[in-house]
């Protein structure tokens, strides 16, 4: 049966199901634009894949003849394409033939580094959808060097004599990233980074039309700037004839309301490139944000994607998820029109050999302090919480109360809910300021998990600073369990990425590290380029830098920290892809050592919470892009109920450890630490290129003898 006449009866089935929600003329519209899209998407897929297969066949016959080895039975060709090319490409009769294929999957001249064979299989898509007047995402996991395969696009472009402009809009944290790289891989182009005053950027602007020459070729800078400049000057910027412009960190366009997207699609450049490495965060409308701006033709209407796909409830078990799932087919059609447009390599399935990573939830202990202000906040007993009362007083567990939290609760919170809730009541005393956020609960419980003192903060004697002494770290059962590992980890000679949401908990943290000595850096966002570079160069280059303090949502973009081993998250996220992106940041291409990864919660909190809604949320992205989805081998079957089971169940993390009292002992400290396990299974680093990568495949090709 054709894959057409398939999908009619299923979209007739469809039909019925769902007719009581549509009137016909809109039914109609909706599923012919799912057959035309499906039609589409099927022609584009195949195209890239047969000329994928060829230049792999053409880079082994190469190489084979190299060795002096030609095969015989090599086929000539692994499609019964005919001879002729309806894009004037060279054909198999003709002389060319095989050099064509080879070319195609050469790197460009200018790109000065070794692309990767999965990284050249990416440039050639970029390539395709460009060359048929497409666009798409480029959804590799994080650290697989998608900067770079973009980077070498440009050398591309350059080469084949489009001479641009061309724009690179990324978050202010990966703007170092980009600079550098460029720098690194393609040190003949010239780049031009739009950012800074409003008079600065007056200057730059005469720059940009400003013509350069590399080689034969002539070319424009390529200009870098900022989703936020990008959002100020829309009107100047729109007004060049940019010929490709790269989004990167794409999913912070999140919904096609926001100013970012509004404005993007004001320009006039069809040639677009996303970048993310987490292409699905909540739901799959901002996925489809994403597809709305690039391919407004073909996704063109949002209520028929969502009318489409209507599982984005994933709080169900997963009997229900798998259900919904897999009735009509719907979500196989999805994936099968989408193919075309995304292309995501997991690191599994490169041959990089990266060093292995775990992750281990850690539970601590709720202190003593914590459990009265976390049983006073859901009783809302104000007595207690405004610290009237002794029982909950700091000097209680033996520390004297002396210093001032300075700062008012907003200014310190990075999460949006937080930032708009006013705090309702603050107190400050001779000794202590109270600060609460009664309007919301949740947020004041979230911070009592954390750490007592975001709530109660003892102050100096005489000095509006908070007071330091050991009852920082007996005060909060994380800080007791942070404080055993670190000293450990020091001494073991790692080194340490510590992310937290609120950069108030990171001046804590930061008080605490001095407390013990410890050298460290920090990056948040109120850190402007220089500050933050110069903190990554610290932590990088300075041996005895050991830890670096990172708020998730500003730091967890498009940083290399590969010189740290260890990740630990202090607080998780709402959204399980930002502390995804957080690990990634050193589990990444130039990372040696085995990674592990510590996620603190504290048991019995609304950490467990924030947990629980993160595993539920992971479930989307599991199933829609999870096992090779949008890679070009896997071939997945998405109404197969146990290859949705086995992909629902399988867990994010690989270890469960729950303190059993306030100290850590030391076997458990020990177990905590021990990566032996990973020591053994540590691949070796050295990745092996060139086209041996395609010798697996090249046999499956072969035709049996
Ligand atoms: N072919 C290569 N040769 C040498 N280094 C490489 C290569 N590809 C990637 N890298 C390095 O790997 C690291 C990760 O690459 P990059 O930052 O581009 O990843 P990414 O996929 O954009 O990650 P993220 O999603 O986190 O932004 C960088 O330090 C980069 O220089």
């Amino acid at each position: 049966m054709s894959t057409q006449i398939c999908f009619v009866m299923i979209v007739l089935d469809y039909d019925k199901r769902f007719s009581h929600n549509m009137d016909d003329e809109e039914r109609k519209k909706r599923y012919k634009n799912l057959l035309t899209l499906l039609e589409n998407s099927t022609k584009l897929s195949h195209a890239f894949e047969t000329r994928l297969k060829k230049c792999k066949l053409e880079i082994i016959k190469a190489d084979l003849e190299k060795a002096n080895k030609v095969d015989e039975n090599l086929p000539k060709t692994i499609e019964n394409d005919s001879t002729k090319d309806s894009n004037n490409h060279p054909t198999e009769e003709n002389e060319e033939y095989e050099n064509y294929y080879l070319k195609l999957f050469q790197q460009p001249k200018l790109f000065k580094g070794t692309l990767k064979d999965y990284q050249k299989e990416g440039l050639l898509w970029i390539r395709t959808l460009f060359e048929n007047g497409l666009n798409g995402i480029l959804a590799d996991d994080m650290g697989l060097g998608k900067t770079i395969q973009a980077i070498a696009f440009y050398c591309f472009l350059i080469e084949m004599g489009i001479q641009g402009p061309f724009l690179v809009i990324a978050p202010l944290s990966t703007i170092p990233n980009w600079l550098s790289e460029f720098s690194k891989f393609s040190p003949q182009l010239s780049t031009l980074l739009y950012h800074g005053s409003y008079t600065n950027r007056n200057e730059i602007r005469s720059q940009i039309n400003v013509k350069h020459t590399v080689g034969k070729f002539d070319y424009f800078s390529i200009v870098i700037t900022t989703y936020e400049i990008l959002r100020m000057d829309t009107k100047v910027l729109k007004g060049y004839d940019w010929k490709y412009i790269t989004i990167d960190e794409g999913h912070k366009l999140k919904n096609s309301l926001t100013l970012t997207s509004r404005c993007l699609r004001e320009f006039a450049c069809t040639n677009k490139l996303i970048l993310t490495g987490t292409p699905i965060q909540n739901n799959m409308e901002e996925l489809w944000t994403l597809l709305n701006l690039l391919i407004p033709k073909l996704f063109n209407d949002i209520k028929d994607f969502s009318s489409w796909f209507l599982i984005d409830n994933f709080h169900g078990t997963n009997n229900q998820i798998i259900d919904i799932a897999t009735k009509d087919e719907v979500l196989n059609i999805i994936v099968k029109i989408l193919k075309p447009f995304i292309l995501r390599r997991q690191k599994m399935e490169t041959n990089l050999n990266l060093p292995p990573k775990k992750e281990i939830v850690i539970y601590a202990p709720v202190t003593e302090q914590q459990h009265k202000l976390y049983m006073a906040t859901l009783s809302r007993e104000m007595n207690i919480l405004l610290n009237k009362e002794p029982a909950i007083d700091v000097e209680e567990s033996g520390v004297r109360a002396k210093r001032k939290c300075v700062e008012s609760i907003e200014r310190y919170t990075e999460n949006r809910v937080i930032r708009k809730t006013e705090p309702e009541h603050k107190a400050v005393t001779k000794d202590k300021i109270v600060s609460l956020v009664l309007l919301n609960p949740f947020i004041q419980l979230k911070k009592i998990s954390n750490h007592p003192y975001l709530v109660h903060m003892p102050l100096s004697p005489g000095r509006s600073s908070i007071h330091v002494d050991e009852n920082i770290v007996k005060a909060s059962g994380k800080f007791l369990i942070l404080d055993a590992m670190l000293s450990k980890l020091k001494l073991l000679g790692h080194k340490v990425l510590l992310f937290s949401t609120m950069t108030q908990l990171l001046d804590l943290i930061e008080e605490f590290l001095i407390f013990r000595s410890y050298e460290y850096a920090r990056l948040d966002g109120a850190m402007n380029i220089q500050t933050r570079v110069d903190a990554i160069n610290t932590f990088t280059n300075d041996p005895n830098c050991f830890v670096m303090l990172i708020s998730t949502r500003a730091g967890g973009l498009g940083l290399n920290l590969t010189a740290a081993d260890t990740v630990i998250i202090f607080d998780s996220d709402w959204n399980p892809q930002c502390d995804l992106q957080a690990q990634d940041r050193c589990h990444r291409i130039g990372q040696v050592k085995p990674v592990v990864v510590y996620r603190l919660c504290t048991k019995s909190t609304v950490d467990e919470k924030i947990l629980a809604n993160a595993a539920a949320k992971r479930k989307l992205e599991k199933i829609v892009i999870g096992n090779g989805t949008f890679n070009r081998t896997t071939k997945v079957n998405l109404s197969n109920i146990k290859e949705l089971m086995n992909l629902l169940e399988s867990s994010d993390y690989d270890k469960q450890i729950q303190s059993n009292g306030f100290i850590l002992s030391d076997e458990e400290l020990d177990s905590l630490l021990d990566r032996s396990d990973m020591i053994k299974s540590t691949p070796k680093t050295d990745a092996t290129q060139s086209a041996k990568h395609f010798k697996g495949e090249h046999n499956i090709l072969r035709p049996a003898k």
